[in-house]
């Protein structure tokens, strides 16, 4: 018999969840009688307790409800206490940039979403680990990640992504002049390049766009490293357009690696992006343990995937 415990934001995303975290409840027990207990995050950081002590209670399945970083919360609290190999982490899409739900095709229609769980399909997946912090789906640093953070909260909530679009396209002359000195280390290999940004990824889904790693397979225990080289001003526009459309990967201003240990050095200033949240400053290394997480996807995505 399930157990499932619900972890969510009131904060995030346009705070949808306030209604529909209850009424999930309801549907999993009237539905299905799946027992569900919910807890909401009073600030930054507090699901990864919240996660740990639900493993620790022995939960089945632990629901992230939020965006990116709380799913990214939620699985730092199971990986660290060791629930992992007997919880399944559970994602409902809540936030205003929601990567791991469009990539799986996670319904946010709480009967839908009810049903997923009831169906108990899991799919094993990669997990990304750097420092002591661990991630699903993302760690970049470079032009499009300052283009994030610069979104005001406010603004995150009203315009959703394209708030992200809008505030890169401002951004644009002002970044492009300062490209990042690098130093990667992939196996035995070093190399030194200048660079516009990097993005290590799990999936393809990345930032809202749906193709910057067209080749990332969830579960090969590698991660897919795209480099955006120095390069002139007046090709930026054009090579954003390709990677919109996932023609970039064969450009000659684009590197692409498939890698299961990365180190990257480089200014302390530049700090990088773990799975949308600020994480820790260069330099950084980052291994890929494979298949450390089961998640629970939709039936048409187990079909295909599974
Ligand atoms: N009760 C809370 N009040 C304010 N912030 C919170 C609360 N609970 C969690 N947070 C923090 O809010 C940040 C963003 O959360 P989350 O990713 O869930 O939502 P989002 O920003 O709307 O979505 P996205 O990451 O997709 O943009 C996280 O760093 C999290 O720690």
């Amino acid at each position: 018999m399930n157990r499932v415990k619900i972890i969510y934001n009131p904060d995030s995303g346009r705070r949808i969840l306030q209604k529909n975290v209850p009424e999930l409840k309801e549907i999993l027990w009237e539905d299905y009688r799946i027992k569900a207990d919910i807890e909401g995050t009073q600030g930054p950081l507090h699901a990864i307790e919240i996660a740990q002590e639900s493993c620790k209670q022995g939960y089945t399945m632990i629901v992230a409800a939020g965006g990116d970083g709380t799913v990214n919360e939620v699985l730092n609290g199971m990986m660290h206490s060791g629930c992992h190999q007997n919880t399944s982490l559970v994602i409902y899409p809540a936030g205003t940039v929601n990567d791991l739900g469009n990539h799986f095709k996670i319904s946010k229609n709480v009967h839908q979403f009810a049903h997923m769980i009831h169906l108990n399909r899991q799919q094993k997946m990669d997990v990304g680990f750097t420092g002591e912090t661990y991630f699903l789906n993302v760690a970049a640093a470079g032009l499009l990640t300052d283009v994030a953070y610069k979104v005001s909260s406010e603004s995150k909530t009203a315009l959703g992504k394209f708030a992200y679009y809008l505030e890169g396209i401002k951004e644009f002359p002002k970044q492009i002049f300062k490209p990042i000195k690098v130093e990667l280390k992939i196996g035995t290999k070093i190399e030194e390049k200048e660079i516009f940004f990097f993005i290590l990824a799990n999936t393809s889904h990345v930032g809202g766009f749906r193709h910057i790693a067209p080749e990332a397979k969830i579960n090969d225990g590698l991660m897919d490293l795209l480099i955006i080289e120095s390069c002139p001003l007046k090709d930026i526009a054009s090579l954003f357009l390709l990677m919109l459309q996932g023609n970039h990967i064969n450009h000659p201003y684009f590197k692409y690696y498939q890698v299961n240990e990365l180190t990257i050095g480089g200014p302390s200033e530049i700090v990088v992006d773990v799975d949308g949240e600020l994480g820790a400053s260069l330099p950084m290394n980052f291994k890929v343990i494979k298949e450390a997480i089961k998640i629970i996807v939709p039936e048409a995505y187990f079909k295909i995937n599974g």
